[in-house]
């Protein structure tokens, strides 16, 4: 396994936001962590990253236990997080975040890698002297992928990157995880977009006050009828077609 969470626990206060978590991303894989608001999803990957300590359990990484080990030296492993809410650097430019992405790299150097990003990414490459700030919201999210990708990871973990993205946005992002993925890169995409996110990943799990209450294949999760009713929108039952209304 490229990525091993063993009895991951997180806690704030009185807090449980992460209880006892197995989790494991297979080298190349694409494994997605679904869950309601709340669940502990975004506390598993800033634990993941190194931002937050846990308060138990072991991170295991290429075979090396980095519990202990910063966010840096994760990077440098070839983990790298794109956080919710993107946090680019909006007064810098496009290519001065895309710098910020090989600042943690050992030889410091990246021309080539950015300009593969150009060429992934045209729309960047447009507006390469420009304030991050005036990109819309879909731009700036490929800026956080191309930022991360920079660092040349072997595993890219994302925190609800559709979020606020217009439908045809959402379409190239999905697009572009399965191109990464094809490039070899694994990911750990936590998404409120169920079905897309198990239409692209081969397994999941899902979150429920911290802890693990569903895990599989995406198949067997797509097919679940108790996944379906409570985190695919299928648990309010339409109202009879001849319903009075209020
Ligand atoms: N820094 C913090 N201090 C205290 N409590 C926190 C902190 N961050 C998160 N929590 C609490 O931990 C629990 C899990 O939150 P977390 O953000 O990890 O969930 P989530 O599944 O990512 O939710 P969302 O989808 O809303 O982002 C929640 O009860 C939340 O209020």
């Amino acid at each position: 396994m490229l990525l091993e969470a063993e009895g991951l626990s997180v806690t704030y206060g009185r807090t449980r936001a992460v209880a006892s978590v197995d989790l494991a991303v297979g080298e190349g894989e694409i494994v997605t962590v679904l869950g309601a608001n709340g669940a502990g999803k975004t506390s598993l990957l800033r634990a993941l990253q190194g931002a937050v300590k846990p308060s138990r359990g072991r991170i295991v990484l290429g075979g090396r236990d980095v519990t202990a080990q910063s966010s840096a030296a994760r990077v440098r492993g070839g983990m790298v997080l794109v956080p919710e809410g993107r946090q680019i650097f909006v007064s810098m430019s496009v290519h001065e975040n895309l710098l910020m992405g090989a600042y943690l790299r050992r030889d410091g150097s990246a021309d080539a890698d950015i300009a593969a990003i150009y060429e992934r990414f045209p729309n960047l490459a447009r507006r390469r002297d420009m304030k991050a700030s005036v990109l819309s919201g879909g731009e700036q999210q490929m800026l956080a992928i191309g930022r991360a990708l920079v660092a040349r990871p072997r595993l890219v973990m994302l925190d609800e990157p559709s979020l606020g993205l217009s439908p045809l946005f959402v379409e190239q992002l999905f697009s572009l995880l399965r191109d990464l993925n094809r490039d070899g890169i694994a990911i750990l995409l936590v998404e409120q977009n169920t079905t897309m996110a198990l239409e692209l990943a081969s397994r999941g799990y899902v979150f429920e006050l911290g802890e693990v209450v569903l895990e599989g294949s995406s198949d067997r999760l797509l097919g679940d009828e108790a996944l379906v009713a409570a985190y695919l929108g299928g648990a309010a039952p339409l109202p009879p077609p001849n319903h009075p209304g209020p």
